[in-house]
């Protein structure tokens, strides 16, 4: 059985992870952390995490990037390892999380869903072949009116990989109305919209010369993200302290 701590247990992922624990004989959520809190949960929940004092074996945290400092502080001082699905961290939280990571097995990826993951890696050689051969590379990325950062986390994940791939050949260009010029062979631009109640949608676009290959995932379901979450949380709870993300739970690392 792991014990989680669920950090941001009443927003919309720690909802969809409360109802996914429930059905789960080996996952059970033994206390919540949000600062906004009605009382309708069936395990206690603080308001500050620093008065959380219940026993687990992991935390998984969906909340909000200015969360990001004490859940790292929390999870540090309790030896407690981390699930960081939290987007839009800055450059210093990053940093901060590696550190952490150091003490803690500390779990980050931007995106918990299995095809994102499987993603990564036909991205890396999908580019390798694209790139010598001219091709310009745009992602457009799409979410629902209630988020907060844009691009998206994974967006900027699914930019890395390639960029990785290419040994850091690209730079990344968010908005085009700023110059006029045409664009450049070493940018990938990102593109982010936002409109209703969309779950989220990655679309990779390898433009050429007369021809277009498009590779696109959509989440239908926040349970994609979930269910990857509570399978990162049983993956880590028992490893040694250290960076981990969804693609080390995907190979069976
Ligand atoms: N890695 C992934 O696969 C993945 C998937 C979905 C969402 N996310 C990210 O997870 C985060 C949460 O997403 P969501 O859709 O559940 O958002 P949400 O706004 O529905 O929920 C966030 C919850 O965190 C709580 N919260 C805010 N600030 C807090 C603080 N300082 N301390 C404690 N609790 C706090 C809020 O009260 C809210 O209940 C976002 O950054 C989002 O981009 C990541
Ligand atoms: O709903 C969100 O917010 C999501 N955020 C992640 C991101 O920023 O990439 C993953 C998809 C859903």
């Amino acid at each position: 059985m792991t014990r989680i701590i669920m950090h941001g247990c009443n927003g919309k992922m720690g909802q969809m992870i409360s109802g996914i624990c429930s059905e789960d004989a080996d996952a059970e959520i033994v206390a919540g952390i949000d600062i906004a809190d009605e009382g309708k949960n069936a395990y206690p929940v603080f308001t500050d995490i620093t008065a959380c004092d219940v026993d687990a074996d992991v935390m998984i945290d969906f909340s909000n990037a200015k969360a990001a400092d004490a859940v790292l502080d929390y999870c540090v001082e309790k030896n407690l390892p981390l699930v960081f699905c939290t987007t839009g961290l800055s450059e210093e939280q990053l940093k901060k999380a590696d550190e952490a990571s150091k003490k803690i097995p500390v779990l980050k990826s931007a995106n918990m869903s299995l095809g994102i993951n499987v993603l990564f890696d036909l991205l890396k050689q999908a580019v390798k072949v694209f790139a010598p051969a001219g091709y310009d590379i745009e992602i457009v990325e799409k979410h629902h009116n209630q988020k907060l950062d844009a691009p998206s986390g994974t967006a900027l994940a699914l930019a890395d990989a390639m960029n990785d791939a290419m040994d850091q050949a690209y730079k990344y260009v968010y908005d085009r109305s700023k110059e006029r010029k045409k664009r450049e062979k070493n940018e990938i631009g990102i593109s982010a919209v936002r409109g209703g109640t969309i779950v989220g949608e990655h679309e990779i676009i390898f433009a050429g010369k007369d021809e277009v290959i498009e590779i696109k995932h959509t989440a239908y379901s926040r349970a994609v993200f979930g269910k990857g979450a509570v399978e990162a949380a049983k993956y880590i709870q028992d490893k040694k302290a250290g960076y981990y993300d969804m693609q080390d739970v995907v190979a069976g690392n």
